[in-house]
């Protein structure tokens, strides 16, 4: 099924589960994960996930990429939010991070495995549905809000929009 207008009264939506992701940007190439647990496993995405008690968002993007893949980035910027309304599952907020810079070395974890990808091969098809309207924004240094309606896997609806000031 697919809506013209959203399904979801995004007036009202309120998130559930905040979250983070972070993309490391450098020499043509992105930084990404194929992640072995948890929501969205066996997917490539950026590194990230749930916010913890009494974080920032900054925090638990540096504390989770840290876990993830052993690096750091270095001067991180936030670029654009994700809404989430899942169905299934609590809605999400996600906060988009980029860096040009990291310290470390990109390293195997139980919960992730580190790819690079350059620019011109990002494996969208490996990716959640939604990456593909929203990621090309972010390697063109543009903020952004996406809003996303999903069923399980299957993404039903979505708006993103552009100049957004965070
Ligand atoms: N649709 C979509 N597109 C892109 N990215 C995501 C989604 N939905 C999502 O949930 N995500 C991202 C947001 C987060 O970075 C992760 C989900 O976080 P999760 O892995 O569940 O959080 P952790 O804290 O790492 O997991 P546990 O430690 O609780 O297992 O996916």
């Amino acid at each position: 099924m697919s809506f013209i207008s959203s399904p979801v009264d995004w007036t009202t939506w309120t998130p559930v589960i905040p979250a983070t992701l972070m993309f490391i940007v450098k020499d043509g190439r992105i930084l990404l994960i194929e992640k072995k647990r948890g929501l969205g496993a066996g997917k490539i995405n950026g590194p990230g996930g749930k916010i913890d008690a009494g974080e920032t968002p900054l925090e638990s993007v540096m504390r989770e990429t840290q876990e993830e893949l052993c690096v750091l980035p270095i001067n991180p910027r936030k670029l654009g939010e994700l809404w989430f309304s899942m169905g299934d599952i609590p809605d999400i907020l996600c906060h988009v991070y980029r860096a040009d810079d990291f310290t470390g070395t990109p390293t195997e974890t139980e919960e992730a495995v580190p790819l690079w990808y350059s620019l011109q091969s990002i494996p969208y098809q490996r990716m959640w549905e939604d990456d593909i309207h929203w990621l090309p924004l972010l390697l063109e240094d543009k903020t952004f809000l996406g809003k996303f309606v999903f069923e399980g896997d299957s993404m039903q609806w979505s708006h993103v929009e552009t100049g957004v000031a965070w």
